[in-house]
């Protein structure tokens, strides 16, 4: 119904700003765009389900998430890939595994700050309801 359709927008409105927000930040860079399997050819046997800033804002463009829980699954496989596909001891790999860590941190943090409790369990019920 209508009230239930601008909760999502809301929703909607807010993941676009926490991607639109980690985009910016050069740290995340690597996370922006799928990796390049074509450059990376072994990367879809390590990676089952690839994620990165562009494909979560596709799946929020096509409603796809309806609930920050939902987001999170996702937002979640971009850092635990990047620690799974780079697990050496090596210099590039630490730097990865370094910015994977900075970016699961950075997401709990802006969640914690800014996600009302409240919205999300609304958000649930709708979903329930469905
Ligand atoms: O995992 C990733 C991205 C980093 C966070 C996501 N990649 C796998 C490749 C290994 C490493 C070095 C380059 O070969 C570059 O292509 C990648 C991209 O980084």
């Amino acid at each position: 119904d209508k009230q239930e359709e601008d909760v999502l927008r809301e929703l909607r409105l807010f993941l676009r700003n926490v991607i639109e927000r980690l985009s910016l930040d050069r740290r995340f860079r690597a996370f922006t765009k799928p990796v390049d399997t074509e450059e990376v050819p072994d990367y879809l046997m390590v990676i089952k389900k690839p994620m990165d800033f562009s494909t979560l804002l596709t799946n929020i463009d096509e409603h796809k998430y309806h609930t920050v829980r939902e987001f999170m699954a996702d937002a979640d496989l971009i850092w635990q890939n990047a620690l799974e596909y780079n697990p050496d001891n090596d210099p590039i790999d630490r730097h990865i595994r370094h910015r994977a860590c900075a970016l699961k941190d950075t997401v709990r943090a802006i969640i914690r700050d800014e996600l009302d409790g409240d919205f999300e369990r609304v958000c649930e019920e709708i979903r329930e309801s469905r």
